[in-house]
């Protein structure tokens, strides 16, 4: 046989395979939906009539009643939704409550309430010019760099967030760490980024969200003391001088998938990060607007 044959028929069994999959978990589900219901018995006693009776018609070979039966079933067939109503309401509304649509709505809910109060929090750092660092866990754990501060495992508050950075805090030294929509911990120890930025006035806070972005999928938000300017690091790339509009666009795109393509271009952008005019001048500009406000 041709290799080329061998192929088709390799992804031919594929589907066949698929298809029995998809069939005999819908089959299971409809199962499932129906067993504890009344019209269940009811369905169970079609069918064994219907197979009773089939059998017996093929053992006699009676035609007119195989006649009669076929064009009952087809009468059957319009009537089951109207007979089955009630069950069928039930199934449907099992569906649109089942714990996975539910526990999907409610993690985009809760990441929705978190990137406002994390919008809040920066947004509020940025005015009194307080310098902080947040770093939000996604895929990679941040464990390692949890450990090097001080768990908190608290309620993420604006109110939370301020007092920790408050430059006479104890612990405002060091990284926030997010996850799970709770602050893990404060006072963390980032990596440093090692490369070299064409910008030499990027201090140490703005290269430990680079180097934490390089090393992990995490994304970090910066405040600069300095400036107010409000800064966003993903894959070792930093997007500095973002307005409080602009900061909750971006973080909207990447944690809830709004506009991908747009995630794409930017992070085209941030990869010629190093060719922008003067980043630095970009916070300012546009912390005159946030800031000093
Ligand atoms: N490895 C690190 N991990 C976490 N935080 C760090 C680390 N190194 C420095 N920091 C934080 O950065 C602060 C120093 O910031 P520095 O002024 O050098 O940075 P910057 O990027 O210029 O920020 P800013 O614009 O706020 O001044 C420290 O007080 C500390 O809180």
């Amino acid at each position: 046989m041709p290799p080329q044959m061998e192929w088709q028929d390799i992804t031919r069994h594929w589907r066949h395979a698929v298809e029995i999959l998809v069939l005999a978990v819908l089959i299971y589900q409809i199962y499932r939906a129906f067993r504890a219901t009344r019209g269940a018995r009811i369905l169970v006693g079609l069918v064994v009539i219907l197979v009773v009776f089939t059998g017996l018609l093929q053992l006699f070979k009676f035609q007119v009643i195989t006649w009669l039966v076929t064009k009952a079933l087809f009468v059957l067939l319009v009537a089951l939704p109207v007979i089955f109503q009630p069950e069928i309401r039930t199934a449907l509304a099992r569906v649109g409550s089942s714990r996975w649509l539910d526990w999907l709505l409610r993690n985009e809910r809760r990441q929705v309430a978190f990137l406002g109060i994390l919008g809040e929090a920066v947004v509020s750092l940025s005015k009194k010019r307080i310098g902080a660092l947040f770093a939000i866990e996604r895929n990679i754990s941040l464990k390692p760099q949890q450990d090097t501060g001080v768990t908190l495992n608290a309620v993420f508050t604006p109110e939370l967030a301020q007092s920790l950075f408050f430059p006479k805090s104890p612990l405002h030294d060091g990284a926030l760490i997010l996850a799970e929509e709770r602050v893990q911990a404060a006072a963390c120890v980032l990596p440093v980024s090692q490369k070299e930025l064409s910008d030499r006035s990027i201090g140490l806070r703005h290269r430990a969200a680079i180097g934490l972005t390089e090393e992990t999928d995490a994304v970090c938000v910066v405040v600069s003391e300095e400036t107010g300017g409000i800064s966003i690091c993903m894959d070792g790339q930093i997007e500095r001088g973002l307005s409080e509009e602009k900061f909750q666009e971006r973080m909207e795109e990447i944690f809830l998938g709004k506009s991908k393509e747009h995630e794409k271009g930017v992070s085209e952008e941030l990869g010629a990060e190093d060719d922008l005019p003067d980043p630095g001048d970009r916070d300012l500009d546009r912390d005159s607007g946030s800031a000093d406000r």
